[in-house]
């Protein structure tokens, strides 16, 4: 199947909000059936994220992508590879997301091309600005929010950040509030100025991803910008 061109990504990127990050569920049952519970639930945006135990090697990262993949294209949502241009490309990837640790962008965009979409993660106002402008940029994550077990020795700027980059800076670029979000943490996310948010565990631990997806979903949903 074709995948999506750059203005289909840029499109359902503008209108994501909500994005899920998950591991390969090596120990935890079925990748598949987890990823088509979430992504009916409302997930726009998958990524496989992979690091409990060390990084996946390429083969299986690649393995795992395409299950997410063919649960993308069923429900229409975008898929995303972490850290990994080479892989991005290997699986026509939608979306690839790079720490400010990572691959530069620009080294990035030359493997890709202008199709797939480059997210950023940002964890200071100035980081944001950055990534609201840099070149070949096309979305930014801030966080974390809260202080969180899924990325240990990260330092949390916490909302006052998200407030900060909603008041202050050019968010012409979507961007992502991200780090310790749940269902329960969500409306303060959201009155702190975030339309769109990033979560791993709130999804990949509960016992209904579908429902934990939706209730997400909502929460950000009744804002349009
Ligand atoms: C959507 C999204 N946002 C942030 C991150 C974190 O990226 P990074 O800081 O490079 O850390 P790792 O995830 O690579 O450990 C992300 N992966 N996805
Ligand atoms: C992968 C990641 N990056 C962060 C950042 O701030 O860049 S916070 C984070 C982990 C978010 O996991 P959870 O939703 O389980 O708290
Ligand atoms: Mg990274």
């Amino acid at each position: 199947m074709p995948g999506l061109n750059g203005d289909q990504i840029r499109q359902r990127l503008a209108e994501a909000r909500l994005y899920l990050c998950t591991d390969a569920r090596r120990s935890r049952g079925d990748l598949a059936e987890f990823a088509d519970a979430a992504l009916a639930g409302g997930v726009d945006i998958i990524q496989l994220r992979d690091k409990t135990d060390g990084t996946l090697e390429a083969s299986e990262e690649i393995e795992a992508l395409e299950v997410l993949a063919r649960a993308c294209a069923k429900h229409g949502a975008l898929l995303s590879v972490n850290d990994r241009a080479d892989i991005a490309l290997a699986v026509q990837a939608d979306v690839l997301h790079l720490g400010q640790d990572d691959l530069p962008v620009s080294v990035a965009r030359r493997i890709l091309g202008d199709d797939p979409v480059i997210g950023r993660s940002t964890h200071s106002l100035e980081e944001a600005r950055r990534a609201a402008t840099e070149d070949g940029v096309d979305y930014f994550c801030v966080g974390p929010c809260w202080p969180t077990p899924t990325k240990p020795g990260r330092p949390a700027p916490g909302l006052e950040l998200v407030r900060a980059v909603a008041e202050g800076i050019d968010t012409t670029r979507p961007w992502f509030a991200i780090g310790g979000i749940d269902e329960r943490r969500v409306g303060e996310v959201v009155a702190a100025g975030a339309r769109r948010a990033v979560v791993v565990r709130a999804i990949t631990e509960a016992e209904d991803p579908a429902a934990a997806a939706t209730t997400l979903r909502q929460a950000l949903q009744p804002h349009d910008s």
